[in-house]
């Protein structure tokens, strides 16, 4: 079997009428970890959306999780999303419930029916990220570090092949971004799951080495070994 979890080929890249990115070629392998630098409004974003099937791939080729994104019917985008993890820089919890009921709602729009797998589950992915028995807590009982490991418990949920992650450390402290990026790159290797991870922290980059690929003037370069200032 291939170990190929994101295939791009000659691949366009549209918001609307305009083109973003143009000949993306883009490989991600099972485990790998991918930064994704780029200045705002690059294209960054719309790349990751397109992964997540939230932008419509007109041109080229793409396969994601074993997806054709090519023919992705949007009854399929749910189904696409359930092998995929996604996580945000603002962790997106829902307010009015705790971690738990957050996390069973997932689980619910996903098709789990069963009460004890249910909590068997939620309780296995909150030890992965160290909240084990804080599934009670409310979000606003919580720091940013730990709302931002609930969202990582969330994409865990259904075992995936790849997380996507924008900017997940862009609104936590030097401390807590160093908690966050040791997760991550836990759950990489341990797991074998691969991350694209949208930052601008340069410093993170430095002092997690991983594969970097930059975009810039509407394409997209491998630049792990030519540096990235
Ligand atoms: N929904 C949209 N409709 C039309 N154009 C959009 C839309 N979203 C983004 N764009 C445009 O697409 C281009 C790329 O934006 P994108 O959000 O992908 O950049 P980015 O690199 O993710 O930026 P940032 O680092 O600020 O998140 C920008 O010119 C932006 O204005």
């Amino acid at each position: 079997m291939s170990d190929s979890i994101v295939s791009l080929r000659q691949a366009n890249i549209y918001q609307g009428k305009n083109l973003i990115l143009s000949d993306v070629n883009f490989e991600v392998q099972k485990g790998e970890f991918i930064y994704m630098i780029g200045k705002t409004g690059s294209g960054k974003s719309s790349l990751l959306k397109t992964l997540y099937g939230d932008l419509y791939l007109k041109e080229g080729d793409g396969n994601v999780a074993g997806f054709n994104l090519k023919d992705l019917k949007w009854q399929n985008i749910p189904l696409l999303r359930r092998n995929l993890g996604i996580v945000f820089q603002d962790f997106r919890l829902l307010t009015d419930r705790n971690v738990q009921e957050n996390l069973e709602f997932v689980l619910k729009a996903t098709g789990w029916k069963d009460k004890n797998l249910m909590a068997e589950k939620i309780e296995n992915v909150l030890s992965k990220v160290g909240l084990k028995s804080k599934g009670f807590k409310m979000p606003y009982e919580m720091s940013g570090g730990e709302q931002q490991r609930v969202d990582i418990a969330r994409a865990l949920l259904n075992n995936p092949k790849l997380i996507i992650a924008d900017e997940p450390t862009g609104n936590l402290d030097p401390d807590t971004t160093d908690e966050i990026m040791q997760l991550l790159f836990n759950i990489c290797r341990d797991y074998q799951t691969a991350f694209i991870m949208a930052t601008h922290d340069y410093t993170i980059i430095q002092k997690y080495p991983a594969r970097v690929v930059r975009i810039e003037h509407g394409q997209m370069k491998d630049v792990t070994h030519a540096g990235i200032a």
